[in-house]
């Protein structure tokens, strides 16, 4: 799978392999281990008014542990790894941080999420439409055992974010219907799972034929095998 780089890229896997090592071992100073700040409500955090409209409606009240300190930093910016047990409200967290940071006068795909599965990946597009829904969000699920072609329609007629798995994403990168020259953050969800199931060659691929493009902000949550 090494080998399957997006055309026109120079993916080279054991450069990467030594990058990351290296990455991972160094002391690095701009490298946050812990972040203290904790916001206890959703108008706390400065977000916009029609995020908020949409957070309500949805029927948060509260923020979660994990949202009280995960949204904030999102929205800086920051790049972020949260690990938390299931049903802690991660999805909640990215996607607020993504409607937050997202340029609604530009319809290009400006955020990618990827997740394991189908199922997880349009369980994600459902909360990120229902969060963004009085921000106006375009959001498209591209998973397999859809069609193609409607994907591709979708994707030209221009969204803000696209949720996906890797497979289906990849194609559409390869067939250019997804173009990544918007795109300003990337989320790996479960990103232990997705590495488990193999994917582990393709999520470099993606990482490098993104980098090749822009400057990207990565966010990565890891969940627990518990
Ligand atoms: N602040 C909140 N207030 C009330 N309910 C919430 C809040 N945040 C999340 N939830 C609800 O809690 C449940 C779990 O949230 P979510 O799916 O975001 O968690 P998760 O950590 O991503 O879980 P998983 O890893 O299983 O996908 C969902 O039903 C969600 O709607």
């Amino acid at each position: 799978m090494a080998g399957l780089a997006p055309e026109g890229s120079q993916f080279d896997a054991r450069q990467f392999d030594s990058k990351m090592n290296e990455l991972l071992t160094t002391d690095g100073q701009d490298f946050f281990t812990s972040y203290d700040e904790v916001y206890d409500t959703f108008d706390a955090m400065g977000l916009k008014e029609n995020l908020l409209r949409g957070i309500y409606a949805y029927g948060f009240e509260k923020p979660s542990a994990i949202q009280q300190r995960g949204i904030v930093p999102f929205c800086k910016g920051l790049d972020v790894i949260q690990q938390a047990q299931s049903g802690t409200g991660k999805t909640a967290t990215f996607c607020s941080g993504i409607l937050q940071q997202l340029d609604y006068d530009v319809v290009e795909c400006q955020a990618l999420v990827l997740a394991p599965t189908r199922e997880l990946a349009q369980q994600i597009e459902k909360v990120m439409r229902a969060l963004g829904d009085y921000l106006g969000v375009k959001v498209h699920a591209c998973v397999g055992g859809t069609s193609v072609r409607e994907d591709q329609r979708i994707l030209s007629a221009g969204v803000h974010v696209v949720v996906g798995t890797p497979g289906r994403v990849f194609d559409m990168l390869r067939r250019q219907s997804l173009r990544p020259d918007y795109i300003k953050m990337f989320v790996l969800d479960e990103a232990d799972e997705m590495l488990s199931r193999g994917f582990k060659d393709q999520v470099p691929t993606f990482n490098l034929h993104l980098h090749s493009f822009l400057k990207l902000s990565v966010t990565v949550y890891i969940m627990p095998s518990f």
